[in-house]
This record gives C-alpha cells, structure tokens and sequence, in this order.
C-alpha cells in the first residue's frame, strides 16, 4: 500500500489498482498503447484487477422501414428477410467472422416485414410487419418503442458472455439511423447522411432532402419521443438491449453506423451506459464520424467497412481476449526478474 509523507496509509482505489498492475508489467509504460486503457476499462466495469473475457454472443437484430419506400436505398426491401434466412444458414459475412472468432450467433426478428418466418433457430420478437414511413407519420407508437426496449432487455439477458456484440440488418436503417440521431444530437443531417449500401449522388442528394423533410415534421423531441417518431424497431430494441447489458456490467461491443445510432440512444436514455461501451470499428458510412465524436468515442479497428450485422465488432473482439488476459497472464517485472527502469 502507498505511504504519504507522513507514513499514513493511503487507500488506492480500483482504479489505481488497475493502473498499477497494467504498469508494472514486463513492458515499457504505455507500451502495450489502446490495448491498456481497452484493459483499463474492462477492469473498471468488471470491478476487479482480473477480468475474465472468455465468450461473446453477436445478436443480429433485424427489422424493415417504411422509410425504404420512400427510395432511401440502393436494395429493395426484401432484401432484409432474405438476409435473415442467410444470417440461418450460416452464409452471412457475419456467420463466417463469427465463426473464425468463436462466437457464438443469435438472429432476432425485430419486425421484419411480409409473413413471419417460422425457423427453429429465429427467435421471434416481432413488433410488427416494419415501421410506419416516418416521412408521413410516426414510424412506431410509444408503447411499441417502450415494449422494443423491454424484448431487447430480455434478449440481451438470455445471451451468455462477459461482452455482448450487436448487429442489424434493415434495408434502408442508415436513413433511419441518420434522422434518429439528428433528433437525438441536433447536428446537421448533411454530417449524417450517407451512401449506404451504395447510392450513388443523386441518390444521396433524395435521401438528404428526404430526411430533410422528414426531420421538418416534428420540432425538438424528448429521446423517448425520439425513438417512436424516427427509430426502427431493431434500433430501439438494439438500444434497449445495450442498456441491459450496461446494466449488468458487462461489455457492450458497439459496431457500425447504425449500432452506434442504437449507442447513441442508450446513452441518452441512461447515460451511465457509456462506460460499458466498447466502439469496435470506424465505419466508412460518411456519418458515422460525427455520431462517433458525439460520444467522444475513439473506435478500435479503421478497416473502411460499411456493412453493419455486427462484423466490425466480431473482429475486434480478439482485442478484448487479449486486454483481459494481458491483466491476468503477463509477468509482472517483479515476478519475472526483470530489471524495471530506474
Ligand atoms: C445484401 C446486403 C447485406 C447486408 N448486410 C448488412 N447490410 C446493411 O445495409 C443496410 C443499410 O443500408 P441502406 O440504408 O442503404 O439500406 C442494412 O441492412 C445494413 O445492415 C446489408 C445490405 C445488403 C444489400
Ligand atoms: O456502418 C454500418 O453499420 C453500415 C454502413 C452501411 C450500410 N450498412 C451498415
């Protein structure tokens, strides 16, 4: 324990403590760079200066948007159900990462539109055939946006893990996830629109003046009335998972553009959530820059991905493996003999 000047002891706080460790391993201070303050962090959540990060669960939370009908996206609608058959059959980009990181992978249906998809492996959350066009009017009731909150409560306690990973599929959420946030932060849409699955400019250009006329319908919202009038069902119960997870002490892994919308929203629902997040990946989606620095969050990994299914968080999930075991396994300069600096 450390000393004052007058001998008195001094009590070293859990944070402290985990500085301390972090430091006195066999490395130069600071060597091991974005790695400590990762270790740092989980230390923190989990209260301890032996963290634990052995198992993630990826939930896929998937939904449509009336918003797509208003020609926001480069892909047709049904483009969301068929991914979510792809997302079960294990042929998704997000089952292979997942599979090379051995993770383990849920698909949820958030409201995905046409019939239901009836698969033993779905787990069915459904609030409806899609949202509302928000354009013309709320995309989803209150109490809708309120029940979202509680299924994905509900998902995230079922997943095991000490770090839980989101993902989205939702032809058209980029849109979605642009006029969330606009109403969340107030920053410009201009610095939150972007290409998406590939428009090209004019189509970039209808999606702003989409948006642009959509955000008109309403003035300033409360975040609850936020995520009624602009949310997507898989957002919203994104969020509302994140929360839970918080909540818990367990890591949030926050990937793309539109799960960083969803963190956005976590946050200003219950802002001590932020200290669970973990942002994994800088999307190349031109907004997720801005959403990013609202939550002065500084992303692990910069790979020019713009996919979202949660495949930034997937590979960066080696990255917390390492940060715990590094508290836990590395020698200490004491134990190991080694000479520590002067
Ligand atoms: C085949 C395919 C697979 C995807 N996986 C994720 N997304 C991503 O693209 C969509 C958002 O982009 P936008 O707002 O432009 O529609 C979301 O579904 C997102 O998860 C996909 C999109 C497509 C087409
Ligand atoms: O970053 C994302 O989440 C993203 C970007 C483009 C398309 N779909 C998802």
């Amino acid at each position: 324990m450390p000393l004052t000047d007058r001998n008195q002891p001094v009590t070293e706080t859990l944070a402290d403590a985990i500085r301390r460790t972090i430091d006195t391993k066999t490395k130069p201070l600071g060597a091991l760079g974005r790695i400590e303050t990762l270790a740092e962090q989980i230390a923190l959540l989990q209260g301890t200066t032996a963290p634990v990060m052995q198992a993630c669960t990826l939930t896929i939370f998937a939904a449509d948007h009336g918003i797509a009908h208003a020609g926001v996206s480069a892909f047709p609608q049904v483009v969301t159900g068929q991914m979510m058959l792809n997302f079960l059959g294990g042929g998704a980009a997000a089952n292979v990462f997942a599979r090379v990181n051995d993770v383990a992978l849920q698909v949820v249906d958030a409201g995905v539109a046409g019939e239901p998809i009836a698969h033993p492996a779905l787990v069915s959350r459904r609030i409806g055939p899609g949202t509302a066009n928000f354009l013309d009017a709320p995309a989803m009731s209150p109490d809708e946006a309120r029940t979202a909150l509680g299924h994905g409560a509900e998902v995230a306690r079922a997943a095991s893990g000490e770090a839980l990973a989101f993902g989205e599929m939702g032809i058209a959420n980029t849109a979605t996830a642009a006029a969330l946030a606009h109403k969340l932060t107030g920053l410009p849409l201009a610095d939150l629109v972007g290409r998406g699955t590939g428009l090209d400019d004019a189509g970039l250009r209808h999606k702003l003046d989409v948006l642009t006329r959509a955000a008109a319908r309403t003035g300033a919202l409360t975040p609850e009335q936020a995520m009624a009038e602009y949310g997507g069902f898989e957002i919203v119960m994104m969020a509302g998972a994140m929360l839970e997870t918080a909540r818990a002490s367990r890591v949030v892994m926050v990937d793309g553009f539109i799960a960083t919308a969803a963190a956005l929203l976590a946050t200003r629902l219950e802002p001590e959530s932020r200290r669970a997040m973990v942002f994994c990946h800088k999307s190349h989606e031109a907004g997720h820059r801005a959403l990013l620095a609202a939550l002065d969050a500084d992303p692990l990994l910069e790979l020019d991905m713009r996919l979202g299914e949660g495949t930034g968080a997937l590979l960066a999930w080696p990255l917390l493996k390492a940060a715990a075991a590094m508290m836990t396994d590395m020698a200490s300069f004491e134990a190991a003999g080694v000479t520590n600096r002067d």
